[in-house]
């Protein structure tokens, strides 16, 4: 899969852009500020319908303007498809996605479209911050790959709000319909089960690949390790399992207003040579098994769909030793890749097929292709 054509729209500090990047290694640099990783954003915007980095989409309109687009062309093996997001604060449905100018009517619609994957600074959390980026950054994995898996989130999500809101209400009022919470319960359960079932299988594939990646980039034989920690330790009957939970977990739940058992509280446990990651690591070892879980995830996510995912890479070099940046660069350059620097001479342009000079002046960025 590659992006043919990124088109922007009063998008961020981009009043107007066409860009045709190269198949290959994409290198753009530019001051701080200039709108480097405004492009990234805009790659994942067409690719998940969300930016990566704020959950308000308010925040990529270009200032004083009433819309934002970010647009692709992308080719994959089923031939030329274009998609558009268009987010308009002021009407009434804010945010339109379109493929082959066609509205789409599900979000899901949408995924698998342009797979991406994004390594920015704010990743270094998926090992040192909470359980809670660890689930999102598996659910935006497995939800590029498995509608299935997309649907029973948003149905999981749907079903716990509901439940939420009744056990809350008990709390206040001091009684409620427990048969009513029985059938929220029930239809939790069958999502919350696919949401489990798949997180396991990925995981299972992820921690033999990661670990392989995580030694080819350190060049150590330190082994770095991932495994799904849920609620429901067995490996069948887990609806009847979480049906069962759910219920005996009510009155404690009731006393603190909210759900506290199922995949919304699933963690990954990531050790190396065995010892937890977020106690004993140092910057370098987070810094390079987080990149391994993201190449890790470019792998599964080829194996999986068939197709080359898009990798998205915001300032990961200057942070790493000559040797892991060459071993980066090993790595992906099968992918169509984008990598953002503010000092060009971070990566060995031999490497890269095309280099690109973001510039940014009176509050606009522009980018231009510049002689490698
Ligand atoms: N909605 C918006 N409208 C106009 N300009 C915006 C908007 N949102 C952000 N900007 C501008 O975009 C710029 C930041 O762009 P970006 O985050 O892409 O920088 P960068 O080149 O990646 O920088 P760094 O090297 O520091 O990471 C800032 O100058 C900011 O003011």
């Amino acid at each position: 899969m590659q992006i043919e054509e990124l088109k922007l729209k009063n998008f961020r500090n981009y009043r107007e852009l066409t860009l045709c990047p190269h198949p290959g290694v994409n290198l753009f640099f530019g001051r701080n500020g200039s709108g480097k990783t405004n492009l990234l954003e805009a790659i994942h915007y067409c690719s998940l319908g969300r930016s990566h980095r704020v959950t308000n989409d308010i925040n990529v309109v270009k200032n004083n303007e009433s819309f934002a687009l970010s647009s692709v062309s992308i080719l994959n093996s089923l031939g030329h498809r274009k998609i558009d997001v268009r987010f308009h604060p002021d009407e009434v449905q804010k945010k339109a996605i379109l493929i082959d100018d066609k509205k789409i009517a599900r979000f899901s619609d949408m995924m698998g479209c342009l797979c991406c994957v994004i390594f920015s600074p704010e990743d270094l959390g998926l090992i040192k911050e909470g359980p809670s980026q660890r689930r999102r950054y598996l659910d935006m994995m497995i939800s590029q790959i498995s509608r299935p898996y997309f649907v029973a989130l948003q149905q999981y999500r749907t079903g716990m709000e509901q439940r939420n809101a009744m056990i809350r209400n008990y709390r206040a009022t001091g009684t409620g319909n427990m048969s009513l919470l029985s059938a929220f319960e029930e239809t939790m359960a069958s999502p919350a089960a696919v949401i489990i079932k798949e997180r396991r299988r990925i995981v299972g594939m992820l921690s033999d690949i990661a670990r392989d990646t995580y030694q080819r980039i350190s060049d150590t034989d330190e082994v770095f390790r991932l495994v799904y920690h849920s609620s429901v330790k067995e490996e069948t009957n887990i609806e009847e399992i979480l049906c069962r939970l759910f219920r005996e977990n009510r009155e404690d739940d009731i006393r603190m207003g909210f759900t506290s058992v199922g995949p919304h509280r699933d963690d990954l446990i990531l050790t190396l040579n065995k010892n937890q990651m977020k106690q004993f690591a140092s910057q370098g070892q987070i810094r390079t098994a987080a990149l391994s879980m993201k190449l890790s995830q470019m792998k599964i996510l080829k194996d999986l769909s068939g197709e080359d995912p898009v990798l998205l890479l915001d300032d990961v070099m200057s942070e790493l030793d000559r040797k892991r940046r060459a071993s980066l660069i090993g790595e992906i350059s099968s992918y169509q890749t984008f990598i953002t620097c503010a000092d060009r001479n971070d990566v060995d342009c031999d490497k890269v097929q095309a280099v690109w000079q973001v510039r940014a002046s009176d509050g606009e960025a522009s980018v231009e292709q510049i002689q490698n």
